[in-house]
């Protein structure tokens, strides 16, 4: 202690303020040196906390759904007592009708299973009903065999649309053929009635008009619709041999042109075509002259006869459709004309179509389609007669339903960065794909 007053007092004042200062800068910067590692590690903590978060949001997300999910709400269903609830299959039944049907007979109570293979059908348009205690969906192609017990199978496991069953003749075949034996062979062994889902393409380029039950068609057999036409023709054959042979009760629809929700964005018919074309502004695509004739119906008409039919006791065809007959290039003004209803959000080219009627510059007109059927009509006397059913949705009122759904459709493919193009009914080059 003594040596330190020895030291101190021999410095001088000037030495003591210079060593004041010193010791004051040492202290500041100490302190700031604190300051910054603080922040550091703060910065740190900062980086720290923001990773867990990006790690975490994902399962955040995960367990929002799941709570979802456990409280999601059905559309209401009927309770039906165990002697009137029916075990039923719809093959195809997330496809564009098959869907339509699952949602009616699950409301009306039953106990549904539904096959699909996905090929055009998609888990989006029975997505609702995921989780419920009476619907199942399996991914099942009916080429293979199926071993479930039900009462009811409703059979329209197909491609229905020009381009898609062309896209893969031997697959269309094997489906409609196989796949029907398949489906009979399931009612055979459990007892189930069978409703075939034909088509108005069982009467070809039809010389008789309007088509009725009894004709028998005029059929390219070796033409490219033949994979479908001919294959619709052999799945009713096989369903009456197994009547006869086997006892199975069938019933077959032949079903007339449909649109309506829930059609592909790419199926590459006539409606959704139009107004996927309107929509977004582009020439519509008109197929040969376009005088040639189609009868629209909407889904929710079908699908009434449908039920209707299963459950009456006509074991022979039945034509479902609508009557009213149109041209093709007729068919453009409305669901061009309806646009207007159309939110202005909907990417759309507001120059085109919006509120004016169609002039031959906005349609382009491309090569005939091979075979194409030029007169179709149905003639529904028999379903009138014996099922009490005839279609009731009119067309402008139908095509306004599908408008809106494709309308909703693009807006969210819009926000997925995908727009889609209307798909043309032509064969695909080189050899197609099958299995
Ligand atoms: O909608 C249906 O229910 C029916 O559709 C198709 O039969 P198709 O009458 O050829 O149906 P579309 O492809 O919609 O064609 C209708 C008419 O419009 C024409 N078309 C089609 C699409 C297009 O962009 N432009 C166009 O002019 C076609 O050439 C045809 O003359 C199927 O083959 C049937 O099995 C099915 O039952």
């Amino acid at each position: 202690m003594k040596r330190v007053f020895w030291l101190l007092s021999g410095l001088n004042r000037r030495m003591m303020k210079l060593l004041f200062a010193l010791a004051l800068i040492a202290y500041i910067a100490c302190e700031y040196i604190d300051l910054i590692l603080l922040s550091i590690q703060e910065n740190g903590d900062v980086k720290i906390e923001q990773k867990i978060d990006e790690a975490v949001a994902p399962l955040r997300e995960k367990i929002r759904d799941l709570e979802q999910s456990f409280s999601q709400k059905y559309p209401p269903v009927k309770f039906l007592s165990e002697k009137d609830r029916k075990r039923i299959l719809i093959t195809g039944g997330a496809g564009f009708v098959g869907s339509h049907l699952t949602d009616k007979l699950m409301m009306d109570g039953h106990e549904l299973t539904v096959v699909d293979n996905f090929f055009t059908g998609r888990k989006r348009n029975v997505e609702h009903w995921i989780g419920h205690e009476n619907f199942e969906l399996i991914n099942h192609d009916v080429v293979e065999p199926l071993y479930i017990e039900v009462d009811q199978i409703y059979h329209l496991a197909s491609p229905a649309s020009p381009p898609n069953y062309m896209y893969n003749p031997i697959k269309t075949l094997k489906t409609n053929t196989i796949g029907t034996l398949n489906m009979l062979g399931l009612a055979k062994r459990v007892g189930a009635r069978l409703l075939l889902a034909s088509t108005s393409e069982v009467y070809g380029d039809p010389e008789v008009h309007p088509q009725n039950e009894e004709y028998w068609g005029h059929v390219n057999p070796i033409g490219p619709r033949a994979c479908y036409d001919e294959g619709k023709r052999v799945a009713e054959t096989m369903c009456y041999a197994y009547m006869k042979q086997e006892g199975v009760e069938v019933r077959v629809a032949r079903i007339f042109n449909t649109f309506g929700s829930r059609m592909h964005m790419n199926d590459g018919r006539v409606v959704s075509n139009f107004i996927l074309q309107a929509l977004q502004g582009e020439p519509l695509t008109v197929y040969g002259t376009g005088s040639q004739t189609r009868a629209f119906q909407y889904v929710s008409d079908l699908v009434n006869g449908l039920v209707l039919l299963m459950n009456s006791n006509i074991s022979s065809p039945v034509n479902l459709g609508n009557p009213e007959e149109h041209t093709i290039l007729d068919f453009f003004s409305p669901p061009v004309n309806m646009l207007s209803s159309v939110p202005k959000r909907i990417r759309l080219n507001p120059n085109a179509y919006r509120g004016r009627a169609v002039s031959r510059s906005q349609i382009q007109f491309l090569s005939e389609a091979q075979d194409d059927p030029q007169r179709r009509r149905p003639d529904i006397r028999k379903a009138k007669m014996m099922l009490g059913w005839e279609p009731v949705v009119p067309l402008e009122e139908g095509l306004n339903k599908t408008i809106q759904y494709f309308s909703r459709e693009l807006e969210h493919q819009a926000n997925n960065q995908y727009i889609p193009k209307p798909k043309a009914a032509r064969m695909k080059k080189g050899r197609p794909r099958h299995n």
